[in-house]
C-alpha cells in the first residue's frame, strides 16, 4: 500500500545541439590545425596572447592564508592600457569602463530590483534565514592533488573584492556552502579544479565568484579594437539553454557594479540580438556549445584570450553526446591550452570514465568531492513505488489528489514530473489539463519561446505542475519545487540524481517519488544502493530485485557502496605511469567506499 507522501514533507535540452552520438577520440589525436576565420591569413604571433607566466601570485592581495600558487597570469599587473573599468570598489566601482572590450559607458540594469539596497554595515556573521546549513555539517569532504589550499569558514576570510562582497550580501548569502568553502580558495589560488558536490549546494557561485574576482583584479592584454570579433576572458559552458540563461542571471547578480560584463549565447533564440549584446563588450561569456560553435565559425567570438574556463554539469558535457563539440571548442579553436588558462569542472556526478576524459582539459588539478560523488542529498525524501505502466496515470492522479487534500499545492508547492519521451510529455500534459490539473510541459521539440513560457508559468505557480523530459533534469534552480515525480525512471542512476535534485535545494527538504516496474530492472540495484546511501527506506521488493543483480548496463551495477573518488587514486591510473602520487596531497574528512562500478560504452543517457 502506498502512503500519503505529503505527510513526510515538512517544507517544502536539448540545446540547439542535441547529442549527435558518437564517441570522441583522445585529445591528442583530435587536435587539428583548424584556424578560426578571423586568424586566417594573419600571423598569429601578432595577436596578444601569452599571459605572463610564473609571476608573483595573482592573489597575493587576497586575505587567504593558505598555500598559494597564485594566478597564472598577470601577476605583475603591467599596464596593458586598461582605461578605468575594474575599480572593484563598491557602488562607486560600477559602470562599464572603456576597457579593452571597447564598449561605451552604459547604465547597468539592477538585477536585484528593489532588493539592491543592503546595509553596508551588515556583516557576514549574521544568521541567514531559510537556509539550513546544519544539514551540510557532517558531509564528508575529500580533496586530492598537490598543495591543496585550505578551506575557509566565512566569506569574510576570502577577499573577493568589495563590490562582489556587496553582491553576496544582496543575494542574502551569509555563509559559504561546503563546496564554496573549499572550491573558492582553490580557484582563487589559480588552480584547476574538478569539483563534485550535491545538487542544490551552491556550485554556481563556487565557480562564478573566483572568475568575477579574478577578472576584476587581474591584468590582461589589451583586447583588439575595431574588429567585429569579441574576446571574452572567461567562458562558462552548460548543456541546456535554460541552464545557461540561469547561470547568466546569477552571474549578473554576482558581478553587479563590478564592471565585469556577462553575456549569454544559446540556441533557439535570434542570433542577431545576441550578437548585438556581444558587440557591446563581454568579459564572461555563458554559452551552450552549439551556439558557441556557430559564433566561432562566424568569427564573432575568439577564445584566444580566455583565462577562465568553467564547465557546469561537466560530466554531461563530456559524455557521448557533447564530447566532440566540447573538444572542438576547447582543443581545436584558439583557446589557450591547459596551464595557460584556469579550468574548473563542476557537477553532482562524475563517473570515473568521464573524469579520465576530463583530465585532458586540466593541468595539475585538484579533485574535490563534497559528499560522495553521485550521491543524492538526504534532504530529499525518496520513495519508490511499484506501478505498472498502465496504472501510472491513475497513480499520478492519486498522488496529486493527496497533495491537494494535504494542502500541499499551489505556487509554494510545485510538482515536477519527469517522463522519458517528448511525445509522452505532450500526452501527459494534455491528460492532466483535461483532468483539471493546471500543467505545462518542457522538452526539446518545443520552441524556445514555449520552453521559456513553460518555465515562467511553472515558477509563478500558474501551472504548478511541469511535465518534463531530461532537458529540465540538470542545474535548474526553481524555488518551491516540493515534489519530483519520476513517472518514467531514467536508465541511468546519475540522471536520477540530477532529476530528484530539482527539489531539496539549498538546505530545504523535498520529496521524490519514482514509479518502478519490470521495465526498470536495471535500475533496481543502483537505485537501492543510492537510497540506502542517502539513509532512505528501501522497500523489501526493491531489495529483492536488486539482489538478483539485473543491472548489467548501469555504471554502478554489480558493486557494493559506490564512493566519491579521484580517479587518479586508482591503481590502474598510477600503473600507467602518468600519475603522480596524489595521495600525498590529499585529505579526506570522510570515509569512502571503493567505487566498484564502471562506465561502459553501452551506457546511454536519457537525455532527449
Ligand atoms: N552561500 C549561500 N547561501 C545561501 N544560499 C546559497 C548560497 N550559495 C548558493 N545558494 C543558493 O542555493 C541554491 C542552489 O544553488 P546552485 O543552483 O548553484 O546549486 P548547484 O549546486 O549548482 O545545483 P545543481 O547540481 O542542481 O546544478 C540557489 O538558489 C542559490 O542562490
Amino acid at each position: 500500500m502506498r502512503n500519503s507522501w505529503a505527510d513526510s514533507v515538512e517544507n517544502v535540452a536539448t540545446d540547439n545541439v542535441g547529442p549527435s552520438g558518437g564517441t570522441g577520440a583522445s585529445a591528442s589525436t583530435r587536435r587539428s590545425s583548424y584556424v578560426p576565420p578571423h586568424l586566417r591569413n594573419k600571423p598569429i604571433a601578432a595577436e596578444p596572447l601569452a599571459p605572463s607566466q610564473g609571476g608573483p601570485p595573482g592573489n597575493d592581495r587576497l586575505g587567504f592564508n593558505g598555500p598559494t600558487s597564485g594566478s597564472r597570469w598577470g601577476g605583475s599587473r603591467p599596464d596593458y592600457g586598461r582605461q578605468g573599468g575594474y575599480s572593484g570598489g563598491g557602488r562607486s566601482g560600477g559602470g562599464w569602463g572603456g576597457r579593452g572590450g571597447g564598449w561605451s559607458r552604459e547604465r547597468e540594469v539592477n538585477p536585484f530590483g528593489n532588493d539592491a539596497d543592503v546595509d553596508l554595515e551588515q556583516s557576514f556573521d549574521q544568521e541567514n534565514t531559510g537556509i539550513n546549513f546544519d544539514a551540510y555539517e557532517d558531509i564528508p569532504v575529500e580533496t586530492s592533488g598537490e598543495n591543496v589550499p585550505p578551506p575557509v569558514n566565512t566569506f569574510a576570510e576570502i577577499d573577493l573584492g568589495e563590490a562582489v562582497n556587496l553582491n553576496i550580501r544582496r543575494c542574502k548569502y551569509v555563509k559559504p556552502t561546503p563546496v564554496q568553502r573549499y572550491a573558492i580558495p582553490i580557484s582563487l589560488a589559480g588552480r584547476d579544479l574538478m569539483a563534485c558536490a550535491q545538487t542544490g549546494s551552491g556550485k554556481t557561485a563556487a565557480f562564478c565568484f573566483p572568475i568575477i574576482s579574478g577578472i576584476m583584479r587581474g591584468s590582461f592584454p589589451q583586447r583588439p579594437r575595431g574588429v567585429r570579433t569579441v574576446f571574452p576572458l572567461a567562458l562558462i559552458l552548460s548543456p541546456t539553454r535554460e541552464l545557461s540563461m540561469q547561470i547568466h542571471e546569477e552571474a549578473k547578480k554576482f558581478s553587479y557594479e563590478t564592471g565585469v560584463r556577462v553575456v549569454v549565447a544559446y540556441g533557439g533564440a535570434p542570433i542577431n540580438q545576441q550578437l548585438r549584446e556581444l558587440e557591446r563588450g563581454v568579459d564572461i561569456l555563458v554559452a551552450t556549445p552549439g551556439r558557441l560553435v556557430d559564433l566561432l565559425e562566424r568569427a564573432k567570438v575568439s577564445l584566444q584570450m580566455i583565462r577562465y574556463l568553467a564547465l557546469d554539469e561537466a560530466d554531461r558535457m563530456l559524455d557521448m553526446g557533447f564530447e566532440p563539440q566540447i573538444r572542438r571548442i576547447v582543443e581545436q579553436m584558439d583557446m589557450p591550452p591547459p596551464g595557460e588558462r584556469q579550468t574548473m569542472l563542476f557537477s553532482a556526478t562524475f563517473p570515473k570514465e568521464i573524469q579520465r576524459l576530463a583530465s585532458d582539459f586540466l593541468a595539475n588539478y585538484i579533485f574535490l568531492a563534497v559528499g560522495r560523488v553521485g550521491s543524492s542529498t538526504d534532504l530529499i525524501v525518496q520513495r519508490v513505488e511499484f506501478v505498472h505502466d498502465g496504472d501510472k496515470r491513475s497513480h499520478l492522479m492519486d498522488l496529486l489528489h493527496a497533495q491537494m487534500a494535504n494542502g500541499v499545492h499551489g505556487k509554494h508547492a510545485l510538482t515536477l514530473v519527469f517522463v522519458e519521451t517528448k511525445k509522452g510529455a505532450d500526452a501527459l500534459e494534455h491528460w492532466l489539463c483535461i483532468n483539471g490539473f493546471p500543467a505545462t510541459a518542457i522538452h526539446g521539440d518545443r520552441t524556445q519561446q514555449e520552453r521559456e513560457q513553460a518555465l515562467r508559468t511553472f515558477k509563478r505557480g500558474d501551472t504548478p505542475i511541469l511535465v518534463a523530459t531530461d532537458v529540465a533534469a540538470r542545474g535548474l534552480d526553481i524555488p518551491h519545487v516540493s515534489h519530483v515525480i519520476n513517472f518514467d525512471l531514467p536508465n541511468d542512476i546519475d540522471d536520477y540524481v540530477h532529476r530528484i535534485g530539482r527539489t531539496g535545494r539549498a538546505g530545504k527538504t523535498g520529496l521524490a517519488t519514482a514509479f518502478f516496474n519490470e521495465g526498470n530492472l536495471s535500475m533496481s540495484k543502483p537505485l537501492a544502493d543510492l537510497m540506502q546511501e542517502a539513509n532512505q527506506e528501501v522497500p523489501e521488493w526493491l531489495t529483492r530485485y536488486a539482489s538478483r543483480s539485473y543491472g548489467g548496463r548501469n555504471r554502478r551495477a554489480g558493486g557494493g557502496r559506490f564512493g566519491g573518488r579521484d580517479f587518479r587514486r586508482d591503481s590502474s591510473y598510477n600503473r600507467s605511469g602518468v600519475g603522480v602520487n596524489y595521495y600525498d596531497g590529499g585529505n579526506s574528512s570522510g570515509g569512502y567506499g571503493n567505487y566498484s562500478g564502471g562506465y561502459g560504452p553501452g551506457v546511454t543517457s536519457a537525455w532527449d
